[in-house]
């Protein structure tokens, strides 16, 4: 991937400074009036800058999925502000007369913290920036305005899943040209920046009023407040055959609940599935997207989207039951009394993806998941004859697989699902993807017959390839030191163990630090898991999460596969009791963190 200069046609223009007295025009929504100002002003907008001194902050480095921290730290002095301007010290002479996009999953803080940035990107050369109303935006909608605006790049304020409130989380990444968020080579160098920031770059202009749809101009800066939807929903309508959704949907004998958890999809799914798919409003729970998300922690999963799995256990289930995270890009589907695993989805998608989806009508270019993923996606792969690729833990590792167009559809064990559509994963779009899966396999159903649910998709997909069982241990907020000593006696382990070492019934094929190439620009990543994998095909993969805010969270995987026909409906943890025990046993876990359960079994 090509960093800098990646639009290099689009914006000529340069950021020089010009010390001369301004007179600009301002016009702020309906206030017009003239600032007289001395500062110094960009060449490039004639907007007046205010040159602010700062000193690094420390711990300003970029995780998994951009920075993270309590929404505190976010607010207090420049923290926000010093992220920022490094990064486009990062971006450089790059950024001049460009336009940036920003929104966030609507978490507290998210309103003021788009105020800085708006100050930010005008003082810092960028010639216009939109804004989603009430700086609002999905991440997955996002990464589709950035592409179909051409926007040189996007921030994003959230957290994601993780809880949100004054004494909860805020964060912020950067999403780059094609949508994808920022590679490791930008975000290296954002923290760089963030070692010697000496001096903030601030337009010396008004807030914007941020809950009208609208365009305020400041000198040459435009400031374009935009429906966060509309642009999202245009790329969807591109990818499905809504009209084939909107018919299955107003059936009378299908029923469908979305669970937004009180997060940033409320609003998006009650214009995808309720006006545009004519689903009934009562579909949508937890609709209503709140700055501290109810007090709820957004995380589509069995744990923290307990209410919706609670209703899909009962007798009042849905036909299709789902949920999506904080910032949107997340997914859990669920059947009725049924769970699909987030490592079969992806394979179940990628299966029927040609059959069921317009967008993939001419088949797919290639699949690709994270390796901690279980195996489906191979099988998928294998059959249908696609290449495959197994990538790290990390979204960010997919998209040069899709620029170079090596990849129509990937997944995560995380309840992430997507394509190449956008540069991120979306929550939304697994939804649309099961509804037309469903949709298609009941095409011919009549109304009041026999409806293919989301478990005999699942059972006839287990049917063909056999079926791997997944299980995820989380054993979050460990004490750090301890979590680093245990990772090193697996290292340990791993060093002792040859080819054939026996641990219980499992006899080990490998084991190794998970380290990828990526096969587009050559970069290395290492250091991504340790992994056990067994003659059997079965794999013990331990991680740290690189997303966790407090102390360490110990990921532990689990997979083991079976094709034989009696065992394809067992529950996963009984199928992997052996297993996790031989896991357990060979990381000493309890021993090193005291920790008796994980907090989150997946
Ligand atoms: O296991 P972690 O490092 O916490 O990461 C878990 C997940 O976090 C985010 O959602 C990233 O976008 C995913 O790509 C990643 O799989
Ligand atoms: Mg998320």
């Amino acid at each position: 991937m090509q960093l800098l200069g990646k639009r290099a046609g689009a914006a000529p223009a340069r950021a020089g400074r010009s010390s001369a007295v301004a007179k600009i025009p301002v016009v702020a929504g309906s206030r017009s009036r003239v600032l007289s100002t001395t500062v110094m002003a960009t060449a490039a907008t004639q907007v007046p800058v205010k040159e602010v001194p700062t000193k690094p902050i420390d711990g300003q480095k970029t995780g998994t999925s951009g920075l993270r921290k309590k929404t505190k730290v976010f607010m207090s002095d420049n923290y926000l502000a010093n992220w920022v301007q490094s990064l486009f010290n990062a971006l450089g002479d790059e950024v001049a007369g460009q336009t940036l996009a920003l929104g966030g999953d609507g978490r507290y803080f998210g309103k003021e913290a788009a105020q800085i940035i708006v100050k930010l990107a005008a003082g810092n050369g960028f010639k216009k920036i939109y804004v989603g109303k009430d700086a609002i935006m999905a991440t997955p909608a996002m990464s589709a305005f950035i592409r179909r605006r051409k926007a040189y790049g996007g921030l994003i304020m959230s957290a994601s899943h993780n809880p949100g409130g004054p004494e909860e989380d805020f964060g912020i990444k950067f999403n780059y040209t094609a949508g994808e968020p920022a590679p490791e080579k930008i975000t290296d160098k954002i923290y760089g920046e963030t070692t010697s920031i000496s001096t903030l770059k601030m337009a010396d202009i008004p807030d914007v009023d941020l809950s009208k749809v609208g365009v305020t101009t400041f000198g040459g800066f435009e400031v374009e407040v935009v429906d966060p939807i509309a642009d999202y929903l245009a790329t969807l309508k591109e990818v499905f055959d809504f009209g084939m959704l909107k018919a299955f949907v107003t059936r009378a004998d299908f029923s469908m609940v979305f669970d937004a958890m009180h997060a940033v999809t409320g609003p998006y799914a009650k214009a995808i599935f309720v006006e545009e798919l004519g689903a009934k409003p009562e579909s949508i729970k937890n609709g209503v997207a709140l700055p501290d998300f109810g007090g709820g922690h957004p995380d589509p999963n069995l744990t923290y989207a307990h209410d919706l799995v609670e209703l899909q256990w009962s007798d009042a289930g849905a036909m299709l039951g789902a949920a999506s995270d904080g910032d949107g890009d997340r997914n859990m589907i669920l059947g009725k009394k049924f769970f699909v695993s987030p490592s079969d989805s992806v394979a179940m998608i990628a299966a029927n993806a040609q059959a069921c989806i317009p967008y993939f009508k001419g088949g797919l270019k290639g699949v690709a998941r994270s390796m901690p993923t279980g195996a489906a996606l191979d099988r998928v792969a294998a059959k249908l004859g696609l290449p495959f690729f197994e990538t790290p833990t990390g979204w960010k590792f997919f998209g040069n697989l899709m620029d170079a167009g090596k990849c129509s559809v990937c997944g995560e064990e995380s309840f992430g699902t997507g394509a190449d559509h956008i540069r991120e994963k979306d929550g939304i779009f697994a939804v649309l993807c099961w509804l037309s899966i469903l949709a298609y396999k009941n095409k011919d159903v009549p109304v009041g017959g026999q409806l293919v649910t989301v478990e005999d998709v699942a059972a006839e997909f287990w049917g063909t390839y056999g079926r791997n069982f997944f299980s995820r241990y989380d054993y979050e907020a460990c004490e750090s030191a301890a979590a680093e000593k245990m990772m090193d006696h697996v290292r340990s382990v791993i060093a002792a163990s040859p080819p054939g070492t026996k641990f219980g019934a499992f006899e080990l094929a490998t084991a190794d630090d998970f380290e990828y190439t990526d096969p587009i620009d050559g970069s290395v990543a290492k250091g991504q898991g340790l992994r056990f994998v067994f003659t059997d095909g079965s794999r013990i993969i331990f991680r740290l999460s690189g997303t966790g805010s407090a102390g360490a969270t110990i990921r532990m995987y689990i997979e083991q596969y079976t094709n034989d026909k009696a065992r394809l409906k067992e529950d996963a943890q009984v199928a992997l009791k052996d297993i996790i025990k031989v896991a357990l046993d060979l990381s000493k876990l309890q021993e090193f963190t005291g920790r008796e359960k994980p907090t989150v079994i997946t």
